[in-house]
C-alpha cells in the first residue's frame, strides 16, 4: 500500500485539501473482500487544518469558516476512504498501524540491551474523554500501573494541562511532568538531588509570557461569555478554549470571538486538538521538544542505548512521534480506533488498552529481572 499526498485548491473556497491516494497492494488487502466499486485505489480528500492564526509565519485572516470546517474534524485529522467500509477501513488502519499490543513481543524485543524511557499524554490516554475537563479523572488500576512503569522506567506525564492540574489527576511523586504542552517541565518532587528551593522545576521556556497568558484568559472568559456552553482554561503556559458543549451553529461565532481577541497578540497562536482550540506563545517549543529535553536531562542525548516510547492521542502529540521517527529511534503510539493522519508506528484502541500495554511491560521487565 502507497500513499500519494497532492494539495488541491477549492476554487470556490479557497480552502486547500490534500488528496491521498492509497494504493492497496493486493497482497495486504487480500484478506478484505472488494470494494463495492471493485477498485485498488482509493482518493482520500479531507481539508487541510487552517492551523493557525500562526503569527509566527505572518498568518492572520485565516477564515473563520475554514477554522470551523477543521473543528468538525477529529483530532489528529481522521482519514476518510471513500470507497471503504467502515470496517475495512479499520482493517486498513491496523495494517498500517498495527496494535502495540499484538506486536509486544517485538516491541520488547526491540529494547533488549536499552533503557525504555516512556513518555504519557494524559487526556485521551490515560484517562478517558469526558465532558467536563474538570472530571477527567483516571481509574486507580491506571494509576497503579503508571506508578509500577515509573518504578522500572524513567517516566513523564507530557500534556497540555497546566502541571498542577494534570499532578492533582495523577497524584505519583517519582514521575517527570512536562505541563502546558511541555512548556513547564518538573522532576520527581523525591529525587533527593534537586535543592528545596527549585522544587524539581527544570525548565520553564515561556515564563515571560505569562502576564500576556493571564490577561488574555480574562479578555476571553469577558468576550466569548455569549456563545452557550463554552469553556476557557487557564493552563498556566497556555490556554483552552472548549467547544465540545458548545452547538455546532455557534462555533463560527466562537471563532471569530477568539480571532479577534488574538489579532491584537501577535506573540501567541492559536492551534486546535479534541474539541478544543489551543492558545500558545509562538514560541518553537512543543510536546517534541518537551520529549527531547528530557532525554538529554536524563543523559541520553545522543545514545543509542535508549527506546523512548510516546503514546498520545491528540495532534499536539504529533510533534512527539515526528521528534521519533526523525531520531530513528523510539516508538510512538496513537491512541485511535480510526485511521488518523499520523507520524505514530503503532496504535492502541482506548485508554484500556493503554493500561493493558502498561501492565504487560511491567509484567515482562518483573519476569526479566527475576531471570537474572
Ligand atoms: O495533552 P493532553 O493531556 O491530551 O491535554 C490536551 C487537552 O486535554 C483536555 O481537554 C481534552 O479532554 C477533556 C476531558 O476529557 C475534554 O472535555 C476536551 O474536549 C478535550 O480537548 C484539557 O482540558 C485541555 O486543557 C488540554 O489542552
Amino acid at each position: 500500500m502507497t500513499n500519494q499526498n497532492v494539495v488541491v485548491r477549492d476554487a470556490k473556497s479557497g480552502i486547500d485539501h490534500f488528496t491521498t491516494r492509497v494504493v492497496l497492494s493486493k497482497s495486504l488487502f487480500s484478506p478484505v473482500a472488494p470494494s463495492p466499486r471493485g477498485r485498488n485505489c482509493i482518493t482520500v480528500t479531507r481539508p487541510t487544518f487552517p492551523g493557525k492564526i500562526d503569527n509566527e509565519e505572518g498568518g492572520g485572516g485565516t477564515k473563520v469558516s475554514s477554522w470551523v470546517d477543521s473543528m468538525r474534524d477529529s483530532s489528529p485529522t481522521r482519514v476518510k476512504a471513500a470507497c471503504l467500509t467502515e470496517s475495512e477501513e479499520k482493517r486498513t488502519w491496523i495494517i498500517n498501524y498495527p496494535s502495540a499490543l499484538s506486536m509486544f513481543e517485538q516491541i520488547v524485543s526491540t529494547s533488549k540491551g536499552k533503557q525504555i524511557v516512556m513518555f504519557l499524554d494524559y487526556d485521551g490516554t490515560l484517562s478517558p474523554i469526558v465532558e467536563d475537563p474538570d472530571r477527567a479523572f483516571m481509574t486507580n488500576e491506571m494509576r497503579e500501573v503508571v506508578r509500577d512503569v515509573s518504578r522500572y522506567f524513567p517516566t513523564a506525564i507530557v500534556t497540555g494541562r497546566c502541571r498542577n492540574k494534570v499532578y492533582s489527576f495523577v497524584r505519583l511523586a517519582g514521575l517527570y511532568y512536562a505541563g502546558s504542552h511541555g512548556m513547564d517541565i518538573k522532576g520527581p518532587s523525591n529525587n533527593p538531588k534537586y535543592k528545596k528551593g527549585r522544587r524539581g522545576v527544570l525548565f520553564q521556556p515561556a515564563s515571560e509570557y505569562l502576564p500576556m497568558i493571564d490577561k488574555v484568559y480574562n479578555i476571553l472568559l469577558e468576550r466569548t461569555r455569549i456563545v452557550p456552553g463554552v469553556r476557557v482554561e487557564n493552563n498556566k503556559f497556555c490556554l483552552s478554549v472548549h467547544f465540545r458543549c458548545v452547538e455546532e451553529k455557534m462555533w463560527a461565532v466562537l471563532v471569530e470571538k477568539v480571532t479577534e481577541v488574538l489579532s491584537d497578540y501577535p506573540k501567541l497562536k492559536l492551534s486546535q486538538g479534541r474539541k478544543v482550540l489551543e492558545i500558545r506563545p509562538t514560541i518553537k517549543w512543543d510536546k517534541g521538544k518537551a520529549l527531547e529535553f528530557l532525554l538529554e536531562s536524563l543523559g541520553y542525548a545522543n545514545s543509542s542505548d535508549v527506546l523512548p516510547v510516546y503514546i498520545g492521542d491528540d495532534r499536539t502529540d504529533e510533534d512527539a512521534f515526528k521528534v521519533l521517527r526523525n531520531r530513528g529511534q523510539g516508538l510512538g503510539i496513537l491512541v485511535s480506533k480510526v485511521p488518523k493522519e499520523t507520524s505514530a508506528s503503532y496504535s492502541l484502541q482506548a485508554p484500556t488498552e493503554v493500561r493493558e500495554f502498561l501492565q504487560r511491560l511491567v509484567e515482562w521487565k518483573r519476569q526479566a529481572r527475576s531471570m537474572v
